[in-house]
C-alpha cells in the first residue's frame, strides 16, 4: 500500500489513519492496548505467588517453580505467535484471536479464585482444591499463550504503521510504547495487591484473589476493545505465506537447482524470487547471530525480582512516614523508566548527537550492558555493607548478662533474622528463609520469684515460670507495648522493634507491679535491627534501569528496523527469546555456582556481563546496518523487470512445475548416489 503524503514530512504513515502531530492516529490505539495488556499481565503476576501459597496452599518451592515456569513460558510463546502472524493470519488477526484466548485465561484465573464455588460446607475454604488447581493452570496456560503470542505482534504491528521516511517517529513510538509498558505495570503492581488484601465472598469472607485477578481480566477485555476500535485505521500488512516452509523449500530447491543445473532452464524471474528470499533469510540470520550474547543482560536484569528483593529483606525499609516492603522496591524500576526514557530521548541522545558522536543502536546496547554490570557492582558494595554490619554483631555480643547478677546467657548468633539465623547454646532457634519482613522475634526472661504473664493488646504470650524464659514469639516491627501481669497486678513496658531484629527482655527481680515497669525490664539485642538502609539500593536500580533504557528500548526498535518485511514479528520473537534464555541462565547459575558470599556472586555476574559485552561489541563492529525496505524494493524492481522482459515468462503453474521437477531431480540424484554406495 502506498504511503500517504504529508505536507511537512514528505511520505507519511501507512493505512487510512489520520495524521496527528506527524504520527498516525492508529498508534494511539496500539499504545493504549499495550498499556492495558501490561496492566493485566503484571497485575496478575504481582499476586500469583501469594495465590499459590495461601489459596491453593502450595509450599514455597512448588509456588516458586510454577511461577518461574509460567514466566519462562510467556517468553517462549512469542515464537508461536510470530510464525502464525507472519506466515498465516497476519498480525492484526493474530492479535485479536490471541487476545481473546488471553482474556479467557484471565477470566479463568479470576473464577478459579472464587472459594465459594466449591465451598459446600461454607467454612471459608474450598472443598475441591482440584477444581481450583485445574482451572488456574488452564488459565495460566491460556495467558502464557496469549501474552507471549501477541507480544511480538503488537510491537511489530505498531512499527508497521509508519512510512518509509518516518524513522524518527518510529523510534519515538518505540519509546512511548515502552513508557506504556511501564506505566501499566507500575499502576497494576500497586493496585492488585490492595485488591487482594480486601475481604470478599458470598457465604464467607476471604482474601479477595478473585478481584485481584478479575480487574486484570477486565483490563484485558478493555485492551481488546480498544484495539478493535482502531481497526479501520490500521495499515495491515498481508502475511506472506508460510515463511518457515518457504525457508525450507528455498534450501531444498536451491540444492536441486545446483545439482540439476544443466537439466533445467531457470527463468530470471524465478532466480530473483529465490534471491530475494535468500537475502531476507540472511538479514534475519545476521541479526539472530548478533543476539547470541544478549541473554546475559536479562540474566542480570531479572535478578531484581529475586536476589535484589532478598537483599532488601536484610535492609531497613523505614522511609519516615513510609515503610517499604522489600518486594515494593521493584517498583523503582518502572518509576525510573517513566523518568529516564523522556530524559534520554529529549536530552541525552540529542546532546550526544550535537557533540558529533554517532551513537548507533548497537553502541547504545553495548553501553546498556555496561550499565547493568555497574548496577551489579553497586549491589555487591551494598552487600558488603550488609555483611560488615552483621559481622560487627557477631563479634560484639556473644555474651548477654542480665545486668541483675543471676542470669548469664551465652549466645552465638549467625546471620540476621529473616535470612539464615541460628541461635545456639542455651536454647536453639533457627529461622530459615524469608518469613515476613515486618515480623521480629522476642522472648522474656523472668528474674522474679513469681510467675509472670506477658501479653500485648493483640496476643497473649503465656505464663513464664520464676527464673525461667519464654520461647521466642513474633511481633510486628515498630512500637510495641507489653503488659506484664502477676495475679491481679500489672504494669506496662513499651519498646521499639527495628526491622530484622530480635530481643531478649530481662524482667528484674526488683520489679514492682502497679508502678511504671519501664525501668525494671532490660532489653538486650540478640540480633541488631537491619542497619543498612534500603535507599542504598537506589543506585543499583538507577544503573540497571538506565541500562534497560539503552539496551531494551533500543533493541526493540533495532529488531524491527533490521527485519525484512515478512519476518518483522519473527525477529521480535527472537528478541523476546533472549529474555527467556536469560531467565533460564538465572536458574542454572543459581543451582550450579553455589557461591557462599553473595557479594562475590554479584561480582561474578558483573564480570560475566562485561566479558559478554566485549564479545558483543566485536560482533557489533562487523555488523552492517541495512534498510530492508530498500533492499526488498531493489529486488522487487528486478523481479518486475524480468517478469516483463522475459519472453519465456513462466506462469505460476510453470514455476511450480520447474520447482517440482527440480525436487524430483534431486530425489533421483539421491537415489542414484545411494545405489552407488
Ligand atoms: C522484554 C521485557 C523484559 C520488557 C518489558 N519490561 C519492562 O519494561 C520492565 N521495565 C517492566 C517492569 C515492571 C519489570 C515488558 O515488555 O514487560
Amino acid at each position: 500500500m502506498a504511503d500517504k503524503e504529508d505536507p511537512k514530512n514528505g511520505k507519511m504513515g501507512k493505512g487510512k489513519s489520520k495524521v496527528v502531530c506527524g504520527y498516525p492516529l492508529s498508534i494511539f490505539f496500539i499504545v493504549v492496548n499495550e498499556f492495558c495488556e501490561r496492566f493485566s499481565y503484571y497485575g496478575m503476576r504481582a499476586v500469583l505467588v501469594l495465590y499459590f501459597k495461601y489459596f491453593l496452599r502450595w509450599d514455597d518451592d512448588l509456588a516458586t517453580s510454577i511461577y518461574h515456569t509460567f514466566v519462562a513460558l510467556c517468553y517462549l510463546t512469542p515464537i508461536l505467535g510470530a510464525i502464525v502472524a507472519d506466515s498465516w493470519l497476519g498480525k492484526f488477526k493474530t492479535i485479536i484471536y490471541l487476545s481473546i484466548v488471553y482474556a479467557v485465561g484471565q477470566v479463568a484465573m479470576a473464577v478459579s479464585a472464587i472459594h465459594d464455588i466449591t465451598d459446600s460446607d461454607r467454612d471459608g475454604t474450598p472443598d475441591s482444591m482440584t477444581f481450583h488447581i485445574v482451572l488456574s493452570m488452564v488459565g495460566l496456560f491460556l495467558i502464557a499463550l496469549g501474552t507471549g503470542g501477541i507480544k511480538p505482534c503488537v510491537a511489530a504491528f505498531g512499527g508497521d504503521q509508519f512510512g518509509e521516511h518516518q524513522d524518527r517517529q518510529r523510534r519515538t513510538f518505540f519509546s512511548v510504547f515502552y513508557l506504556c509498558i511501564n506505566g501499566g505495570s507500575l499502576l497494576s503492581t500497586i493496585i492488585t495487591p490492595v485488591l487482594r488484601a480486601q475481604e470478599c465472598g458470598i457465604y464467607s469472607k476471604q482474601k479477595c484473589y478473585s478481584l485481584a485477578f478479575g480487574v486484570p481480566a477486565a483490563l484485558m477485555v478493555v485492551a481488546l476493545v480498544v484495539f478493535i476500535i482502531g481497526s479501520g485505521m490500521y495499515y495491515k500488512a498481508e502475511p506472506q505465506g508460510n515463511i518457515m516452509l518457504d525457508v525450507c523449500k528455498c534450501i531444498g530447491v536451491s540444492l536441486a537447482y545446483t545439482i540439476c543445473i544443466n537439466t533445467f532452464y531457470i527463468t530470471a524471474y524465478q532466480q530473483w524470487l529465490k534471491k530475494l528470499l535468500i537475502a531476507q533469510i540472511k538479514m534475519v540470520l545476521k541479526v539472530l547471530f548478533l543476539y547470541i550474547p544478549l541473554p546475559m543482560f536479562w540474566t542480570l536484569f531479572d535478578q531484581k525480582g529475586s536476589r535484589w528483593t532478598l537483599q532488601a529483606t536484610t535492609m531497613d525499609g523505614n522511609f519516615g512516614a513510609l515503610v517499604i516492603q522489600p518486594d515494593q522496591m521493584q517498583t523503582v524500576n518502572p518509576i525510573l523508566i517513566l523518568t529516564l526514557v523522556p530524559i534520554m530521548d529529549s536530552l541525552i541522545y540529542p546532546l550526544i548527537k550535537k557533540c558529533g558522536l554517532n551513537f548507533t543502536p548497537l553502541k547504545r546496547m553495548t553501553v546498556g550492558m555496561l550499565l547493568a554490570a555497574i548496577a551489579f557492582v553497586c549491589a555487591a558494595l551494598v552487600q558488603i555493607q550488609i555483611d560488615v554490619s552483621t559481622k560487627q554483631l557477631l563479634h560484639s555480643s556473644p555474651y548477654i548478662l542480665s545486668g541483675q547478677g543471676f542470669i548469664y546467657f551465652k549466645l552465638t548468633i549467625k546471620g540476621k533474622a529473616n535470612s539464615d539465623t541460628e541461635i545456639v547454646e542455651n536454647q536453639a532457634i533457627t529461622f530459615v528463609g524469608f518469613t515476613d519482613y515486618f515480623l521480629v522475634y522476642f522472648r522474656f526472661v523472668n528474674g522474679m520469684k513469681t510467675a509472670v504473664n506477658v501479653s500485648t493488646a493483640a496476643a497473649d504470650f503465656g505464663l513464664i515460670e520464676p527464673f525461667y524464659y519464654s520461647n521466642y514469639s513474633q511481633i510486628k516491627n515498630g512500637k510495641a507495648t507489653f503488659t506484664l501481669r502477676s495475679g491481679s497486678q500489672s504494669c506496662e513496658y513499651s519498646t521499639n522493634f527495628g526491622f530484622g531484629s530480635s530481643y531478649t527482655f530481662f524482667i528484674h527481680s526488683t520489679l514492682v507491679f502497679g508502678s511504671n515497669c519501664q525501668d525494671s525490664v532490660t532489653a538486650v539485642e540478640d540480633i541488631k535491627p537491619n542497619s543498612v538502609h534500603m535507599a542504598l539500593q537506589i543506585p543499583q536500580y538507577f544503573f540497571i534501569t538506565a541500562g534497560e533504557v539503552m539496551f531494551s528500548v533500543t533493541g526493540l526498535e533495532f529488531s524491527y528496523s533490521q527485519a525484512p518485511s515478512n519476518m518483522k514479528a519473527v525477529l521480535q520473537a527472537g528478541w523476546l527469546f533472549t529474555v527467556a534464555i536469560g531467565n533460564f541462565i538465572v536458574l542454572i547459575v543459581a543451582e550450579l555456582a553455589k557461591i557462599p558470599k553473595q557479594w562475590a556472586e554479584y561480582v561474578l555476574f558483573a564480570s560475566l556481563l562485561v566479558a559478554v559485552c566485549v564479545i558483543f561489541s566485536i560482533m557489533a563492529y562487523f555488523y552492517t546496518y541495512i534498510d530492508p525496505t530498500e533492499i526488498e524494493a531493489q529486488f522487487k524492481k528486478k523481479i518486475n523487470e524480468d517478469d516483463e522482459d522475459d519472453k519465456s515468462k513462466p506462469g505460476k503453474a510453470e514455476v511450480e512445475m520447474v520447482k517440482r521437477d527440480s525436487i524430483k531431480c534431486h530425489d533421483e540424484y539421491d537415489k542414484a548416489t545411494q545405489t552407488k554406495m
